[in-house]
C-alpha cells in the first residue's frame, strides 16, 4: 500500500525549518569586493563627518560681523590674507577686515564664520600687490559652513547589520576607513539532481529523457539568495550510489539540496536515503501547490531539503523553505520574502483545496501594482519560470480568483525581505 502522508500548512513548515536555523560565520573582505554581501556588523561612526568645519564653495571666508554695514551702495574691503585649497590647513585666524581666500572643501580659518563665494564679491590689488576683496552684502553668522559634525555625531549608528552593500553604503565604509569589511559568510549549498531521465545540458536529447534544469535553476536561486552553490552532480535513482553520495556531500556543505524522488514512487528513493541517515523528516507532505512533496529533514546539525523533481514545484519550494533560512545566515534582519498586495491582472478560475503559490510578475500601471501569472500554473512546467519574479499566494479554500482581485505576493527579486513569513 502507498504510503498516505498527513499535509501540514505552509505556514506551519516555514516555522518547522525556522526552528533549525542556525547562525552564519563572519569573514573579512576587501572593500572593493564587497558589494551585494551583508553587513556583519553595525557600522557606527568613530568620527563626526565632517571631522572639520569647511567651506561649501570657492570663496572667501570672513567674519560676518564685518559686513554689518555692506550694501548696495557701500562695498566692504577686505585684506586676503592667505590662499588654501581642499587638503591645506588654514595657518592665519582672522582679524578684523581679514578675508582667506578659500576653495570649496578646505577647512574654515579660525575666527572666519561665513563664506562667501566669488560670484557676489570683487577682487583686486593695491599699488603694492597686495589681494583685497570686497563685497557689497551682509552676510549672517554660520552662512555657507559646514560644521564639524553636521552629518554625523561620533557614535551615531550609520548601517545595521545585515545590510546588503551597495554602493551608497560602500561609500559610507570607505568615509570610515573599512579597507576590510566583516560581512556575512556565504553559506555553501550542496545541489543534487536525481533522475535516471536526467540528461547533462550539453547532451542530445534521447527517448523518455530530458535535459537536467533543476540544478542550474537551484544554483541560480542559491546565487539570487546571496550564497554559494557546490554542485555534487546528477545521480541516477540507485539506491546504494545515490545513499553514498549523497552522505559524503553532506560533510562538505552547510545545507544540502536534492531535487526529485521526494514522491511516493518505485524510483523514489528519498524518503529511504533520509532513513538510512538517520535524519529526522520535518515535513514531506504540504497544502499547497505547486510543491506539495517538498520535504525538509535534519541530520546532525544539516538541514536537507529534498525538493520535488518537477522545476515548478522545485522552485517554490527552495523560496518558500531554503530561502529564508539562507537569509538568516547571512544576517538579513528581515529574511522572509517580501509580501505586498497587488491586483490580480487576470482571472484565476481554478478553485484551490490548498494554497497556491502562482509564478508570477509585477507590473506597475498608473500607480497600481499587478501581478500577472507568468505562464501554464502547472508544476512540470519550466517555462513560465523564465518570466516570474513573485509568487502570487491564493489561499486554499477559494474558489478562484478574478482580475482585479486583491491578492497578495511575494517578492522574488526584493532583497530586503520581512520579519516574518
Ligand atoms: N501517486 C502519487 N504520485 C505523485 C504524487 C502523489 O502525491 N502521489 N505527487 C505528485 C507531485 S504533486 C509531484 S510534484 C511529483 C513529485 O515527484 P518527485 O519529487 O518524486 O520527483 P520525480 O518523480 O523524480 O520527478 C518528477 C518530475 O520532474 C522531472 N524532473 C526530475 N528532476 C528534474 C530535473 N533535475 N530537471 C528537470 N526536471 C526534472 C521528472 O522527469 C518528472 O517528470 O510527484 C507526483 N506524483
Ligand atoms: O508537489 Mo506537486 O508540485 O504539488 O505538483
Ligand atoms: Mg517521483
Amino acid at each position: 500500500m502507498v504510503e498516505m502522508r498527513k499535509p501540514i500548512q505552509v505556514k506551519e513548515a516555514v516555522a518547522r525549518v525556522w526552528e533549525q536555523r542556525q547562525e552564519g560565520n563572519t569573514t573579512y573582505i576587501p572593500l572593493i569586493e564587497s558589494d551585494n554581501r551583508r553587513l556583519a556588523e553595525d557600522i557606527i561612526a568613530a568620527h563626526p563627518v565632517p571631522t572639520f568645519s569647511k567651506s561649501p564653495y570657492d570663496g572667501f571666508a570672513i567674519r560676518s560681523e564685518d559686513t554689518v554695514h555692506a550694501g548696495r551702495n557701500n562695498p566692504i574691503s577686505f585684506k586676503v590674507v592667505e590662499h588654501i585649497g581642499a587638503g591645506q590647513v588654514p595657518q592665519k585666524q582672522l582679524h578684523a577686515g581679514e578675508a582667506t581666500r578659500i576653495m570649496t572643501g578646505a577647512q574654515i580659518p579660525a575666527g572666519a564664520d561665513c563664506i562667501a563665494m566669488f560670484e557676489i564679491c570683487q577682487t583686486y590689488e593695491d599699488d603694492h600687490k597686495e589681494s583685497y576683496m570686497s563685497i557689497k552684502r551682509k552676510m549672517e553668522s554660520g552662512q555657507n559652513i559646514i560644521e564639524e559634525g553636521s552629518e554625523v555625531a561620533k557614535g551615531d549608528l550609520l548601517v545595521p547589520k545585515g545590510t546588503l552593500i551597495n554602493p551608497g553604503v560602500k561609500a559610507v565604509l570607505a568615509t570610515f576607513g573599512y579597507s576590510q569589511v566583516k560581512v556575512a559568510k556565504k553559506p555553501i549549498v550542496g545541489i543534487i539532481a536525481t533522475g535516471t531521465e536526467l540528461l547533462d545540458v550539453d547532451e542530445d536529447l534521447q527517448p523518455g529523457k530530458i535535459r537536467n534544469s533543476n540544478a542550474y535553476m537551484i544554483a541560480s536561486q542559491v546565487v539570487r539568495a546571496g550564497a554559494d552553490y557546490h554542485y555534487f552532480g546528477k545521480l541516477k535513482d540507485e539506491l546504494e550510489e545515490s545513499y553514498q553520495t549523497i552522505a559524503k556531500a553532506l560533510d562538505q556543505v552547510d545545507i544540502l539540496i536534492t531535487t526529485g524522488g521526494v514522491s511516493v514512487g518505485d524510483f523514489d528513493l528519498m524518503p529511504d536515503i533520509y532513513e538510512r541517515l538517520g535524519a529526522e523528516v520535518l515535513f514531506n507532505k504540504l497544502a499547497m501547490r505547486p510543491g506539495s512533496v517538498t520535504t525538509a529533514a535534519v541530520a546532525g546539525d544539516k538541514i536537507l531539503y529534498g525538493l520535488s523533481g518537477n522545476p515548478s514545484a522545485c522552485y517554490v519550494g527552495f523560496e518558500l523553505y531554503v530561502r529564508p533560512i539562507l537569509q538568516h545566515k547571512l544576517a538579513n534582519q528581515k529574511p522572509f520574502l517580501k509580501r505586498i498586495k497587488a491586483k490580480l491582472a487576470n482571472d484565476f478560475p481554478k478553485p484551490n483545496p490548498f494554497t497556491r503559490f502562482v509564478r508570477s510578475y509585477i507590473t506597475y500601471d498608473d500607480g497600481l501594482v499587478y501581478a500577472k501569472p507568468a505562464g501554464i500554473d502547472k508544476s512540470n512546467v519550466v517555462t513560465s519560470l523564465a518570466h516570474t519574479d513573485a509568487l502570487t499566494v491564493l489561499p486554499g479554500g477559494t474558489r478562484g480568483f478574478k482580475a482585479g482581485d486583491e491578492v497578495d505576493v511575494l517578492l522574488l527579486d526584493d532583497q530586503e525581505g520581512q520579519c516574518e513569513f
